[in-house]
């Protein structure tokens, strides 16, 4: 095999064995556990990283090197070839200056599904029956408080914005509580990939549905994609679930549409700035929050570990990536 070494920033907590067995592939086996932008500039610069072919970060070690912007692409040897980003979302890495310094980008999809898709069901539901009220009060000694009552889901309309794995993965666990399911995206699905859903157009998405889950990616183009405008042609009374990314809403917009009662209640696991939340959010007394856990269980943060891994052990061995990110490739996503 060519010189072709592997880096590793950050930790990782649960795939230690396999990151060991790719000193099977790769020359040599670098690591940058902790740290901070400045000193892993600084090492790039002298050449200790010199030679690595691919790389494993994460979403988790961003605050260690900070986004994988222009900046820092223009310091990373020259000879690094693969990113491999553990995350669904990658909207700490700029892709499109990958793309034009010749590195290819993979992330995570279909590992995250189920365990997003879960949380998000979570937060439906308990944005739907008013649980935070419930829970604060019985937890503080009041039993049932300032109890209010609840919606069922049955015979509602969800929403999903951005039917890739993990809005399908909504749609599907949806379906068993009776809802019914419409969905946007860029494109329209083939039939056969819609599962009983209906396309809609972004304004008939925000018109009709009763509940709506936002699981599109966040990049430029969707920022704040929810904002005061569209809150305003939604239903009254509407629930909002976000599992995606904070930024896709106009959190301040979002707090003056609940004060209003335009938005009846959401559940978040998502924030604009996080760790920092709204204050607005936190007042409210049926909001559902939650500190950004959509992926938090030991089967799939293995699961993603492991897809990391697999990715950068067939980018070394056979210059391909499993999972690249939708746009480098030719055939681009729709969301
Ligand atoms: O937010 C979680 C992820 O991007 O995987």
């Amino acid at each position: 095999m060519s010189q072709r070494a592997a880096l590793l920033i950050g930790k990782l907590a649960h795939a230690q064995n396999e990151w060991q067995q790719c000193s099977q592939i790769a020359s040599k086996l670098h690591e940058y556990p902790d740290g901070n932008r400045e000193d892993f500039i600084s090492k790039c610069k002298n050449g200790e990283f010199d030679g690595i072919y691919a790389l494993y970060r994460s979403n988790d070690s961003n605050p260690i090197t900070g986004d994988f912007n222009e900046e820092l692409l223009s310091v990373l040897p020259k000879s690094l070839k693969y990113l491999c980003h553990n995350g669904a979302g990658y909207n700490n890495i700029d892709v499109a200056a990958c793309t034009k310094r010749g590195i290819s980008v993979s992330s995570t999809p279909i590992a995250v599904n189920d365990a997003t898709a879960d949380v998000a069901i979570w937060l439906m539901l308990g944005a739907l029956r008013n649980i935070k009220q419930s829970y604060m009060a019985v937890n503080s000694g009041n039993w049932r408080g300032k109890f209010a009552l609840g919606h069922d889901p049955e015979n509602k309309t969800l929403g999903i914005l951005g039917m890739g794995g993990i809005g399908a993965a909504v749609a599907h666990r949806a379906k068993a509580f009776g809802m019914k399911i419409q969905y946007h995206n860029r494109h329209q699905l083939p039939g056969s990939e819609e599962n009983g859903a209906t396309y809609v157009s972004f304004d008939e998405l925000l018109k009709t549905s009763d509940v709506l889950s936002l699981n599109l990616a966040l990049n430029p183009s969707t920022k704040h994609i929810i904002g005061k405008e569209q809150f305003s042609a939604m239903k009254d009374g509407v629930v909002i679930v976000n599992t995606a990314r904070g930024a896709l809403i106009d959190e301040a917009a979002l707090v003056e549409a609940l004060k209003s009662g335009k938005v009846w209640t959401c559940g978040l696991d998502v924030f604009e700035e996080e760790p920092k939340i709204h204050p607005g959010l936190l007042e409210c007394e049926n909001a559902v929050l939650l500190p950004h856990v959509g992926t938090a269980t030991y089967e799939t943060q293995r699961d993603m570990e492991v897809l990391v891994l697999d990715n950068l052990k067939s980018a070394i061995k056979s210059d391909k990536l499993l999972t690249q990110v939708p746009e480098q490739k030719k055939d681009k996503t729709n969301l």
